[in-house]
């Protein structure tokens, strides 16, 4: 089953398309990384979908329904704004109210294990004024999961955390796609949405310029796999025959007398590249080779 899918979803304000007709599909079970730069529209994105603001044009379903649909919050869990947590209450209390709000009420048992499954274990009691950032940041993750949701936004779930507390929400993220929930998030940390997403987009501008999985976008990219070589000397009469072949197989040809830098299209040139070199009698001691990572692919959109 589609855990998202929208067609055209456009949300406009004034003459503006800040969310300019975007067709999406996310598949159930997916950890799906929406990315983008500031004002690229990824929160307006969600806020349709989340119901928080009404598209101008366009039409959405979660799981398999037609949105918005108040019937769908006990089946999709929402990161709220932290400001919007209740600074009264306990987190326990908190937690409680907003699962009844949900119409998927918890216990205190199920409560105290999400404050473990989010890292608040201890201060279920302890009120939410009294939390740090970090710590409500943590809170509306479990807010965001609390009624066991097949569907779960998380808006930048890790930025403020420390290491050790995002490696731990790292994992919480892991667990919820090994339960074949589908997760949908946006980050601004590549390394980590690299890690823990198995398929991602990104936005630029209100509307998507690159979607696919981790995998897909690769291989996508790999048309810039750099190559560099340590060797010993190349003959005199065999180095200019061998960079012009270099030069006709890759491009960007950096040189000097043990080193050899070019770029290539194919994991196959890479091969080829070593045999030219064998063949010249050259001596390799070192290939080094780097595929563009996502923050390249990102910053190349
Ligand atoms: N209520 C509003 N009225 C007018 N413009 C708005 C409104 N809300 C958002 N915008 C504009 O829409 C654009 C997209 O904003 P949005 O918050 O969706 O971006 P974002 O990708 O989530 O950014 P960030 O990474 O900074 O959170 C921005 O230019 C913003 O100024």
């Amino acid at each position: 089953m589609k855990a998202i899918e929208t067609k055209q979803l456009t949300k406009m304000y004034g003459s503006s398309p800040v969310v300019g007709g975007i067709s999406l599909v996310v598949e159930t079970g997916e950890v799906f990384g929406f990315l983008g730069r500031n004002g690229a529209g990824k929160s307006t994105f969600i806020n349709m979908l989340t119901g928080i603001i009404r598209p101008t044009s366009g039409s959405f379903s979660l799981l398999g329904v037609d949105g918005p649909n108040e019937r769908m919050k006990k089946h999709i869990g929402v990161m709220p704004d932290y400001s919007t947590l209740f600074n009264s209450m306990s987190a326990m209390q908190h937690l409680k109210f907003l699962s009844s709000l949900s119409g998927r009420p918890v216990s205190e048992t199920e409560c105290k294990h999400v404050l473990q499954l989010v890292g608040l274990e201890g201060v279920g009691k302890k009120k939410v004024s009294k939390f740090s950032f970090g710590m409500k940041k943590k809170l509306g993750i479990a807010q965001a999961i609390i009624h066991n949701p097949s569907l779960i936004f998380l808006d930048e779930p890790t930025s403020g955390l420390d290491a050790e507390s995002a490696l731990h929400i790292h994992k919480l993220i892991y667990s919820l796609k090994q339960q074949r929930k589908t997760v949908f998030m946006t980050s601004h940390n590549l390394d980590e949405v690299e890690k823990i997403c198995t398929t991602i987009a990104i936005m630029k501008d209100g509307a998507i310029v690159k979607s696919g999985t981790m995998d897909e976008l690769r291989s996508y990219y790999r048309s810039a796999i750099t190559v560099q070589l340590k060797h010993g000397s190349i003959p005199t009469g065999e180095a200019q025959r061998l960079y012009s072949w270099l030069k006709s197989v890759g491009t960007e040809l950096q040189k000097d007398a043990y080193y050899t830098t070019v770029t290539v299209g194919s994991e196959q040139k890479i091969a080829e590249i070593i045999r030219a070199f064998t063949n010249c009698h050259v001596n390799i001691f070192r290939v080094e080779v780097n595929e563009p990572s996502l923050e390249e692919m990102f910053l190349a959109e």
